[in-house]
């Protein structure tokens, strides 16, 4: 992890949030540099979403903050925050199902001044190219993904978030979605919340476990990956 706090992008202290009364992040910190990959690992229940929520501004702080490229964004909105540099790819429902692919990354291309970006992302994930007529609701689970990671692309994130990116996907195209995610991450922050423990710690060069909505290791991929407390908190 980055010694010097000025090479953070992203930079949560002591966050501490839930739902109505029940709190569910006790003072997690966490940072994020401006490149690489960030997992964020813990069993069913331990609070992953609801970081993602947290960053993205879906959910409020109780105390704590949430910095992003050395800005305190504790206090601003998800739109905002956007505009700062996050792209968030929810676990559901991330695609308009009765889109045509075309029309979903024309969608995240608004923002975008570059008329060759939805070419560029499309190099990226060719398989969408073959389908950009078709509703993206008849999609499979991985185009679908595929289609929500470009689309997230497409607004230029400086910040990836990624919420269980390969969940109910097959596994050539996880390995594909893998792939894609460990290039990305040599260019922006990538944080990516993942059941599946290798892939996680391929692209990730840092890892956050959580447990009950604390942080309970925090460190390299690999010092998490040999830590002998890992399978514990990971175990159901
Ligand atoms: N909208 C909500 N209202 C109340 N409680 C919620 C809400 N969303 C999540 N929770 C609770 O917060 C806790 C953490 O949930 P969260 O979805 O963040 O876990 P997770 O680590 O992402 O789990 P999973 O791996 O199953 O997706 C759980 O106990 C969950 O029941």
């Amino acid at each position: 992890m980055p010694d010097d706090p000025h090479d953070l992008f992203l930079d949560l202290r002591n966050l501490s949030t839930g739902y109505g009364r029940s709190q569910v992040l006790f003072d997690v910190t966490l940072s994020a540099p401006w490149r690489g990959g960030v997992a964020i690992l813990g069993r069913n229940g331990a609070g992953k979403t609801t970081l993602m929520k947290a960053i993205v501004g879906e959910l409020g702080a109780w105390s704590g903050s949430v910095g992003l490229d050395r800005r305190d964004i504790t206090k601003l909105a998800t739109e905002q925050r956007i505009r700062g540099g996050i792209g968030y790819v929810p676990q559901e429902h991330s695609v308009f199902g009765r889109l045509s692919v075309r029309d979903n990354l024309a969608v995240g291309a608004l923002t975008n001044q570059d008329k060759r970006a939805v070419d560029r992302v499309l190099e990226i994930f060719p398989k969408l190219g073959a389908r950009l007529d078709q509703p993206a609701g008849t999609m499979s689970g991985g185009e679908r993904k595929m289609l929500a990671i470009a689309r997230a692309m497409l607004s230029e994130p400086k910040l990836l978030l990624l919420d269980e990116p390969t969940e109910g996907v097959w596994i050539g195209v996880i390995e594909e979605i893998t792939e894609r995610l460990i290039l990305l991450a040599k260019d922006i922050a990538v944080v990516v919340v993942e059941q599946h423990l290798d892939l996680a710690l391929r692209v990730a060069n840092i890892a956050y476990v959580l447990d009950r909505g604390r942080v309970a290791l925090a460190g390299s991929a690999e010092a998490v990956r040999d830590d002998p407390a890992l399978v514990r908190y990971l175990a159901p």
